[in-house]
């Protein structure tokens, strides 16, 4: 059944992060972020693996822009990383680094692709994180100088500009629960970093408007979140990981507001006053897509009584004294990675997006989406979850949604956080020890149909 017709000009890309395929830590200048260092803490990582060489994407760009080309994307979301451009996330800019991303972006305009850059994907630069990363109100102000450095150099040539990356994932895993970069156990007091990430967000769109950019998005993390029974401890549980995953990072940006009074009263700083940068109106909003969430009370068991005191989520097992368990969605085939199949939970999303948001909306963008398989190269499941989300997708559409591209994550197989190179998202398989790029099935799957719909940049 071939694919549904997607509208005109609707922008299909793939997205990869610049820690989890770059490498080359030490080269060129660039200095040591947050994840360097929680990399190298013994246990973090689960095959002990620490992307120092990851993909060498750092070396292997022009074969990896070859691979862009000849699938057919017509957008690349790639990130830049903060610390090969600002060794120490401020002052002294790195020119190797730059110089890096200049070529990279002069390269994807000469193969008539897009570049939409990521400029925060989680690698934090070591010296701010050492003096308390997004728990700060500096790192912000850091992250808006950072954009606008960025933005002097290449903003004559990208053409969309993704300022954060799930800020949600940073708060809860890497300030929250302490199985991210930096590793910080801190449950609720994590809160700040989310309003500071926020905040960076809103300064950072205001530095790249003042530099002529007019196709600035984030790249939020969303997903229904469904309770695990009717009763009012679970709804209850639900609603407020709902909170907490979902609206915490979309309200203030889209509404000016947090989600909860209390929840507000817990930050720091001009709060009210933040809000107005932190709502300056976005040109398109970005979903990361993977699956819905489960939510029950604490202590609660999941249907396939996975679970226990937090719970287990996504392969995370959750610290006694949250207030809520997560499961994993029942009766779902189960990615590589033991995430749920659920592609209908795209179509709630947006959905949900659009409830909720109305017209304060903008166009929305699903920035990643995909799926871990341990298959070398025949990737058949692969190729049905994408089938399946794009039919998930275009449902949204032609219920009047206004989605304007999608993009699978990833390109390459790659460094995936604390699972190491354990679980391949590839679209193209990575040989770790040759370093040898092979496009799987799905590869060749998503050109011809990028070709059929004519969707893609015809090569
Ligand atoms: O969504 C995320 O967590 C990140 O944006 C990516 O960096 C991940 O690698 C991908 O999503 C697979 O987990």
């Amino acid at each position: 059944q071939p694919l549904p017709a997607f509208p005109d000009g609707f922008l299909w890309g793939v997205s990869t992060s610049a820690f989890q395929i770059e490498g080359a830590q030490e080269e060129d200048g660039r200095g040591p972020s947050a994840w360097d260092a929680f990399v190298r803490r013994p246990g973090r990582i689960k095959d002990g693996s620490d992307a120092s060489v990851t993909t060498d994407h750092y070396h292997r760009w022009p074969e990896d822009v070859a691979l862009l080309r000849e699938l057919g994307v017509g957008a690349y979301r790639f990130s830049i990383s903060w610390p090969r451009v600002l060794p120490s996330g401020s002052g002294q800019v790195n020119a190797p680094g730059l110089d890096f991303y200049d070529r990279l972006v002069d390269t994807l305009c000469e193969a008539g692709i897009q570049p939409a850059p990521t400029l925060f994907h989680w690698d934090t630069p070591l010296a701010l994180e050492e003096r308390g990363g997004w728990l700060r109100r500096e790192t912000a102000q850091r992250f808006a100088d950072y954009a606008d450095t960025v933005a002097a150099r290449l903003g004559d040539r990208v053409a969309h500009w993704i300022t954060l990356n799930e800020p949600a994932e940073v708060t809860l895993l890497g300030y929250g629960l302490g199985v991210h970069a930096p590793g910080r156990q801190l449950l609720f007091d994590a809160l700040p970093a989310a309003h500071h990430q926020l905040l960076g967000h809103g300064l950072a769109l205001r530095a790249l408007r003042a530099r002529g950019a007019r196709s600035i998005g984030i790249a939020n993390s969303h997903g229904p979140v469904q309770p695990l029974s009717g009763s009012a401890a679970d709804t209850g549980a639900a609603e407020l990981y709902d909170t907490l995953s979902n609206r915490l990072f979309a309200d203030p940006l889209l509404l000016g507001r947090y989600p909860d009074p209390e929840l507000a009263a817990l930050l720091p700083g001009p709060v009210e006053e933040d809000l107005k940068a932190i709502s300056e109106p976005l040109d398109w909003y970005g979903v990361n897509y993977y699956q819905p969430t489960v939510a029950g009370a604490a202590g609660s068991a999941g249907a396939d009584g996975s679970g226990g005191s937090g719970g287990g989520f996504a392969g995370i097992h959750l610290p006694d004294g949250l207030p809520f368990a997560l499961h994993e969605t029942p009766g779902r085939e189960r990615t590589g990675f033991g995430w749920a199949v659920v592609p209908e939970g795209l179509t709630e999303t947006l959905r949900t997006l659009r409830e909720r948001y109305g017209e304060r909306l903008p166009p929305v963008m699903i920035t990643e989406n995909g799926c871990a398989y341990p298959d070398r190269t025949r990737d058949t499941r692969r190729i049905a979850f994408l089938d399946a989300h794009l039919r998930a997708l275009h449902t949204a559409l032609a219920e009047g949604i206004d989605v304007r591209g999608y993009f699978v994550w990833s390109l390459l197989d790659n460094f995936e956080w604390a699972e190491g190179c354990t679980q391949r998202f590839g679209l193209v398989h990575v040989d770790y020890a040759t370093l040898e790029r092979t496009p799987k099935d799905s590869f060749h799957w998503l050109r011809d149909a990028l070709r059929g719909s004519g969707g893609g940049v015809q090569p």
